[in-house]
């Protein structure tokens, strides 16, 4: 049996796709509507706009008033630079109405009791007033221009046509290429860069373009590392390690990884990458009990092989697949098996259903045609989401040198947005 909030989890989309029209692009700045109607409550106000010209269907949009005069965006208002509030909420009247309300050609204007006057851009009440069927306005009007891209195996990260190849000094000299790599990253949540120097310099240098690093306790920055245990941690052994997600221990896990293979001689040691919401949406099709109980079951973890460290995150335990309460959309995998700590909060019926649910994913997570296998040879630098696409590597010989890093989720997200959205459009997201 499904609980009622697993079920309303299923019923739900499935995560942020589609996104391929943002769903304020029919209220282009300056769109101009041929139908405005006003209807005034006592609390609220009811404005519906319409273009037949430009086929934007008449929409009614509900405007409290109270919620009006705290969101008035004028420059005593609302710090134009900072996009901070300075109006005092609490000294606002809970009952306030206004004494006018018109409708001038680029927004509408109300005059409230005080003689304080507000206009509201038609994009702004489109954008954020209350419909009866709500869209997901915050999450869909800050994505990606284009629909982020499931994949299965490597036959669609291969370059052509839609993935032009990315090269250090494209990436390091130009905007485009920054901005395309960051585009690469948001929508296909892993992003090759070509033709970088074999050394820990350039790489960081490569790094820093895309965002200031995370430190941890694995280093100040950058890392580099061998099979030596420098860290009690299997990643510095020559152990095969299956697709995880890093730092499952963190509250907050980075956002992005970078490797890059510097030295290498031996066998194997190839690099493994596989889409974790590809794998996600399989299971939710295939096993939508299974779904459920992995966005249920609270996994606690942990990073303690080192002698002065003892990390687990706050609160104690996540799950392995992480949704917005908000909208519902999966944003978040957490899940590295090494790293699990005791699981002593279920109890045995409640270990069954977990452990069903794991191996049905761990199936679909090892099946051949999600894997993406790729020797990484030097100058080729991975980056990838770790919120989204797991990695992994296979056994090896010899010896072999990874440098990297890791990113913060929030900045490097913000960077990637800050590429993409004018400063007209970044106002209309707030
Ligand atoms: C990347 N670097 C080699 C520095 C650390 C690897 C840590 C892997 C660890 N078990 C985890 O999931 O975080
Ligand atoms: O050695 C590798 O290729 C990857 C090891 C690993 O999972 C990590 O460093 O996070
Ligand atoms: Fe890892």
């Amino acid at each position: 049996m499904l609980s009622q909030r697993a079920s309303r989890l299923l019923s739900r989309g499935f995560h942020r796709l589609p996104v391929s029209s943002r769903y304020y692009s029919s209220a282009a700045v300056g769109t101009s509507f041929n139908k405005k109607t006003i209807q005034q409550h006592e609390r609220q106000l009811d404005i519906t706009l319409g273009n037949n010209a430009t086929a934007h269907p008449a929409t009614t949009y509900t405007l409290p008033y109270f919620w009006l005069r705290d969101h008035c965006r004028c420059p005593s208002c609302y710090h134009p630079v900072t996009r901070q509030r300075l109006v005092n909420t609490f000294g606002l009247d809970r009952d306030i109405q206004p004494t006018s309300v018109t409708c001038e050609t680029d927004g509408l204007q109300l005059v409230w009791p005080d003689g304080h006057t507000s206009h509201y851009a038609y994009d702004w009440v489109t954008t954020h007033g209350h419909q009866q069927k709500q869209r997901k306005k915050w999450t869909d009007a800050l994505a990606p221009t284009e629909a982020i891209r499931l994949w299965r195996g490597g036959q669609d990260l291969i370059e052509g046509a839609e993935r032009p190849r990315l090269t250090f000094e494209e990436v390091i000299e130009t905007k485009q290429g920054l901005a395309q790599w960051l585009h690469r990253l948001e929508i296909d949540g892993i992003a090759f860069v070509e033709d970088v120097p074999t050394t820990l310099e350039a790489t960081e240098q490569l790094a820093r373009r895309l965002c200031f690093l995370r430190e941890t306790h694995y280093s100040q920055g950058m890392w580099s590392f061998t099979a030596d245990l420098a860290h009690a941690d299997t990643a510095y052994t020559q152990l095969a390690l299956g697709a995880h997600t890093d730092n499952t221990y963190f509250t907050e896990p980075s956002g992005l990884q970078m490797f890059h293979k510097l030295e290498f001689q031996g066998q194997g040691g190839d690099s493994l990458f596989v889409d974790g919401f590809s794998v996600a949406q399989q299971l939710k099709q295939q096993h939508p009990e299974a779904y459920a109980t992995l966005t249920q079951t609270l996994i606690p973890t942990h990073s303690a092989g080192d002698e002065h460290v003892l990390i687990v995150p706050t609160p104690r335990a996540y799950p392995i697949l992480n949704h917005d309460p908000l909208t519902g959309d999966l944003y978040q995998i957490r899940y590295n098996n090494d790293d699990r700590s005791t699981l002593n909060h279920l109890s045995p019926q409640q270990l069954d259903q977990f452990y069903d649910a794991l191996f049905a994913w761990q199936k679909l997570l090892t099946d051949k045609s999600n894997e993406y296998w790729d020797p990484l040879p030097p100058g080729r630098v991975a980056t990838f989401d770790n919120w989204r696409v797991l990695h992994g590597r296979s056994a090896f010989t010899g010896h072999r040198r990874i440098c990297g890093a890791y990113f913060p989720w929030d900045d490097y997200r913000s960077r990637a947005r800050t590429m993409r959205l004018s400063s007209k459009e970044k106002d209309r997201v707030l």
